[in-house]
């Protein structure tokens, strides 16, 4: 059932870009919330005239139309967002209270508590294939958050992938991870089909080949809770194919590239909160 709030405003988003679309687009397509009752901001004025033509959601260029909302979510830069809460002027707004979901890397509970006094806050970690309703997102609680209003931001994600609530503590790792995971993820999506191309395989095969194989081994250890590393061992036959590749990728140092692919995502979270 689609939420409406008592004016009709039921989701205000604070940045109309990659990730507020991929959110938005599934929450319309689920009726989590109908397209009217949801206000875009966004300063570039044909990315407003595409949000209306493709969603049929209200727009804005004014940040603060959007915080009359029952929910924000804030889908800016991380590094603009001191300039837009200045923009806002809340201290002249206190009538202002909406439930803000932010999904900015790095900044804090307390930062944003503090630059959207009042109102209460959560604070989560999506990742892009929101796109096709298979994100997987952390979910952490500020200091004043209703059960109704977890439930709201449980809702919003769950409609776009897998939702797991965790301490804050945790949430730049869940950056480093699945956050910025997608990203690494395409790396050897692309190696692999590249790889392919090297011993001869034409691209489009080389690429269905990388995907498929990403996929379905993802299904497997999901669907069977079989340890990554059994995965492994089943898959490599004594003196075979596999052994030998594996041991390539031993030289090449790739399992430790990934983990600190993973510490530097975390670090720079963690930068960008200071
Ligand atoms: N991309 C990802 O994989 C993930 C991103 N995030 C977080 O999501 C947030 C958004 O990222 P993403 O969607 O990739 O970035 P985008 O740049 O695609 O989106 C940001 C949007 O904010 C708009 N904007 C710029 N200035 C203002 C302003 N003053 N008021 C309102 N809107 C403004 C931008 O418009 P314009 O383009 O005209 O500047 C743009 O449309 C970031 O904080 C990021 O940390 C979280 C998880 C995953
Ligand atoms: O690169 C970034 O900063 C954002 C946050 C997680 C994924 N993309």
């Amino acid at each position: 059932m689609a939420k409406e709030s008592g004016n009709n405003l039921a989701l205000g988003v604070i940045g109309g870009g990659v990730m507020a679309e991929a959110i938005v687009s599934c929450l319309i397509a689920q009726k989590v919330y109908a397209a009217d009752s949801i206000l875009v901001s966004e300063p570039q004025e044909k990315r407003r005239e595409f949000w209306q033509q493709q969603y049929g959601v209200g727009v804005t260029d004014e940040n603060l139309a959007v915080m009359n909302a029952e929910t924000v979510l804030l889908a800016i830069k991380p590094q603009i967002l001191e300039s837009v809460v200045t923009a806002l002027d809340l201290a002249t707004h206190q009538e202002l209270s909406p439930l803000i979901v932010s999904i900015l890397a790095g900044v804090t509970l307390e930062s944003l508590e503090s630059a959207f006094a009042g109102c209460p806050v959560i604070r989560v970690m999506p990742n892009t294939p929101a796109t096709v309703g298979a994100a997987m997102s952390a979910i952490a609680l500020g200091t004043d958050v209703s059960s109704q209003q977890i439930q709201i931001a449980t809702d919003i994600f769950a409609a776009v992938g897998e939702v797991v609530t965790v301490p804050e503590s945790l949430i730049d790792g869940v950056t480093g991870l699945s956050g910025s995971g997608p990203a690494y993820v395409a790396l050897m999506v692309e190696a692999l089909a590249d790889g392919g191309v090297a011993v001869g395989l034409p691209r489009a095969i080389a690429q269905k080949l990388a995907i498929q194989t990403l996929l379905g081994t993802a299904k497997l250890l999901q669907e069977s809770g079989m340890h990554p590393a059994v995965l492994k061992d089943r898959v490599s036959s004594p003196g075979g194919t596999t052994i030998a590749g594996v041991a390539a990728l031993e030289k090449g140092g790739f399992r430790a590239a990934v983990m600190e692919a993973v510490k530097a995502s975390y670090q720079r979270s963690q930068e960008l909160g200071k």
